[in-house]
Formats: structure tokens, C-alpha cells, sequence
């Protein structure tokens, strides 16, 4: 029978793989979804992922990549263990006894009520992330607003309290629920058609450990990016730019940039996904296989 404890502290060791292995390039998908619109003759900031890359490298260093990071870890890796533990409760809210089997739908649900779980974290997490991203972008010489992570929630809550805080979880249910449903479904379905006959799915292999992980991770992206594309741009717009919140978000894009515009930092967000979460799924897995070896009753 699963543990919710487990699933809790696996979740979280998952999300430590996770933000490890996808920093870099969460960095490059921000900065690009979030940099200005060049003005008619001027050129972009980045041209596009590897320009971005090489701009952050040489303007900033090799560790300019990993900017902003603590808070990601910080928050990363409880929400991961919220989203695995939520997953589990999903999952048996629908069913009658520990041992039956769900459906594919009903393990997106399960996944979709993970989701709910971690927009308690992850809208505050996202909303502090993007803020020092895009602060970072301003580059050397640029007045610093926030003094880091710590710094950013203290301003922001004394700016407008916790609705500051919690600026875009609309927007961040909207990306997580369908997001989180197909990601979970989607690693069961790969875990379940790559075990061979005979096999069990309880047994841990790590080359479909990380397929099944790393392509969840693309199919969770593909759902999510156009709201993020959304939340992004709202979370770190200055306060009164959009009354409405991510529908005038929409609606300026779709005027001045047009559709593909919601495809913003897509090839950053899949070179991430799939080393992220197959790096994820690995050590959630690696985890949980440790925890029932050492603690079988916990
Ligand atoms: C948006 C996000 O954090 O997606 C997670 C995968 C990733 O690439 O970080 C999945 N999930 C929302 C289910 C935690």
C-alpha cells in the first residue's frame, strides 16, 4: 500500500532532481517569453535560444545561468513533494480499495488534483522566480528592486499583502490542472506499456524510468505553455497593467504579437522538459525504492 509520507518525501527528492538538471534552461525560457518588444529597426534582445544562452553566459558568467535558484530549491522541491503526495490522494479518493486499478481518466484526475495542491506553492514560487529573472535581465548597472527571494516576498507582501503574493494563481490553476493531469497519466501509460510481459511495474528500471519521465515531462509542457506564456507576463507586469488579469494579457498579445506569441520559450521549455523530468521521475522512483527498503512499515 503506498504511503502518503513517502510519496511526500520522495516527491520532494524528485523535485531536487528536477531543478538541478533543468535550471539553465527554466532560466532562458523566462527571459525570453518576458524580454521587450523591440522597437520598429531595432533587433530583439535574444534571437532566440542559443543567442540567449550565450548572452547570459558572456554578460553574466556560467553561473548566471543558475540566478535565482535558491528559490526554485526552496520551493521546488516541497512542491514536488505537495504534487506526489497529492497525486496519491487523488488517487485514492477514487478508489474502493488500495488495490484497485484506475482508469487512464481517472489518473488524469488524480494528476489534476495534485495540481490543486501545488498552486498553494506554486503561485508564490513562480511569481518570486520571474520577478528575479527578469530582474537579472536588466544586466549589470540596472537599479536592483529585490535583494533576493527573501527580500522580493517581503516587498511584495508589504506592496499588497498576500494578494500580491498570490498574483496569477488563476492563472497558475489554469497551466497546472490540465498540465499536472496529463503528466502523471501520461508517465502510468508509458510505465505500463514499456514494463515487459512477465514483468512488474514495481520493478525499477532506469532506462523506462527516465523515457517515461522525461516524455510526461514534454506532454505537462505542451498543455502548459500557453498559459504560461500568460503567467509569466502577468506576474511580472508592474502593478494596474492588466485590470483584468490574464484575459487583457491575452488580448494585448494577440493584437501585437499574434498567435504564436502563446509559443514563447518553447524550445527552452522542451530541451528542459525532458532531462528535468526524467531526472524527476528517476529520483522520485530511486527514492521511494530507499524509503520501503529502509522504513517497509513507515
Ligand atoms: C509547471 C511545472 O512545474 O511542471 C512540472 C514539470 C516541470 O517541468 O517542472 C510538473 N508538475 C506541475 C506536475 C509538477
Amino acid at each position: 500500500m503506498p504511503s502518503p509520507i513517502k510519496d511526500f518525501i520522495a516527491g520532494g527528492f524528485g523535485g531536487v532532481c528536477c531543478v538541478s538538471a533543468g535550471q539553465p534552461l527554466d532560466m532562458i525560457k523566462v527571459r525570453i517569453q518576458t524580454m521587450p518588444r523591440p522597437l520598429p529597426g531595432q533587433s530583439p534582445l535574444y534571437k532566440g535560444t542559443f543567442d540567449c544562452f550565450t548572452k547570459i553566459v558572456k554578460n553574466e558568467g556560467f553561473l548566471g545561468l543558475y540566478k535565482g535558484m535558491a528559490a526554485p530549491l526552496a520551493g521546488v522541491a516541497p512542491m514536488f513533494a505537495i504534487c506526489f503526495f497529492g497525486f496519491g490522494v487523488g488517487k485514492r479518493l477514487q478508489q474502493k480499495h488500495p488495490d484497485d486499478v484506475l482508469t487512464y481518466f481517472q489518473l488524469f484526475k488524480a494528476g489534476m488534483v495534485a495540481g490543486v495542491f501545488t498552486t498553494v506553492i506554486m503561485a508564490p514560487g513562480e511569481r518570486i522566480k520571474c520577478l528575479l529573472q527578469v530582474q537579472a535581465a536588466q544586466g549589470k548597472g540596472a537599479p536592483v528592486k529585490y535583494n533576493g527571494p527573501m527580500d522580493c516576498i517581503k516587498q511584495l507582501y508589504k506592496e499588497g499583502g498576500i494578494r500580491s503574493l498570490y498574483r496569477g494563481t488563476g492563472a497558475t490553476l489554469l497551466r497546472d490542472l490540465p498540465a499536472s493531469g496529463m503528466y502523471f497519466m501520461v508517465y502510468e501509460w508509458l510505465q505500463h506499456i514499456l514494463t515487459p510481459q512477465g514483468g512488474s511495474r514495481s520493478d525499477l528500471s532506469v532506462g523506462r524510468t527516465l523515457v517515461a519521465g522525461g516524455v510526461a515531462g514534454i506532454f505537462n509542457w505542451a498543455v502548459a505553455i500557453p498559459p504560461d506564456v500568460l503567467k509569466s507576463r502577468y506576474q511580472t507586469a508592474p502593478e494596474g497593467t492588466y485590470p483584468n488579469g490574464i484575459r487583457d494579457v491575452f488580448k494585448q498579445l494577440m493584437k501585437e504579437e499574434g498567435i504564436l506569441s502563446l509559443y514563447k520559450g518553447f524550445t527552452p521549455v522542451m530541451l528542459r522538459a525532458f532531462p528535468a523530468n526524467a531526472a524527476c521521475f528517476m529520483g522520485y522512483e530511486a527514492a521511494m525504492k530507499t524509503l520501503n527498503y529502509l522504513a517497509p512499515n513507515l
